[in-house]
């Protein structure tokens, strides 16, 4: 049988002051909380140019102390004209009574990483404790990713160890919070 039903009464949300009340323990980390937009410059020994991207970031929540985590990236040229789509991840970020971060992304390209981090004022940093790979995912045995905050500006910074090199870097992103809406 096919039941009539409501819509889900326990929506996401990524506006502070709309929806459900952030549960207690995400207090560290309200101030990611939002949409961000913004460009990013990339490169790895490995590869023959850099690259610039521009890229969205999505922080939400459903009053869980858990946060839900969308990026989506795409390659664009000196001026800064879309190329072709680029990096996508999505995840959950867990915080817990300790504020130990403790975060799952999973990547279209076959990867999975699991990572534990700590927020430090407007400072943020998980490292991966493990990588996993399906079949024909590119080798990635470590990753580490960094947040400063200020107000509605963010910088990303992501090193990574991959295809045989030591950790690295290979991102660095300048977003700002979109406006809610
Ligand atoms: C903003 C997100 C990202 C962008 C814009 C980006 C961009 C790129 C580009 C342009 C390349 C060169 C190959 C190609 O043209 O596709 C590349 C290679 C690579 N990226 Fe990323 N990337 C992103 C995120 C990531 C993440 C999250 C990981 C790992 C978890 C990753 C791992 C790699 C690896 C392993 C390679 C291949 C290196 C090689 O085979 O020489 N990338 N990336």
């Amino acid at each position: 049988m096919f039941e009539s039903v409501q819509d889900n009464p326990y929506p996401d949300t990524h506006v502070l002051g709309e929806g459900p009340e952030p549960h207690p323990l995400l207090r560290p980390v309200l101030p990611l909380i939002g949409r961000w937009h913004g460009r990013g410059e990339g490169e790895y020994p490995t590869l023959e140019q850099d690259f610039r991207y521009e890229q969205e970031l999505t922080f939400s929540h459903d009053g869980r102390p858990f946060l839900r985590y969308e990026a989506r990236a795409w390659l664009i040229d000196g001026s800064g004209a879309p190329v072709r789509p680029a990096g996508r991840e999505a995840g959950w970020w867990r915080v817990t009574p300790d504020a130990t971060l403790e975060v799952v992304l999973a990547h279209p390209t076959g990867i999975v990483e699991t990572y534990v981090g700590r927020v430090s004022g407007n400072e943020v940093e998980i490292e991966t404790g493990e990588v996993a790979l399906t079949p024909l995912a590119k080798e990635v045995t470590a990753t580490r990713r960094h947040y400063t905050l200020d107000g509605d500006r963010m910088t990303v910074v992501h090193d990574m160890a991959a295809v045989g090199r030591p950790l690295q870097h290979h991102l660095t992103a300048h977003l700002r919070r979109r406006p809610s809406s």
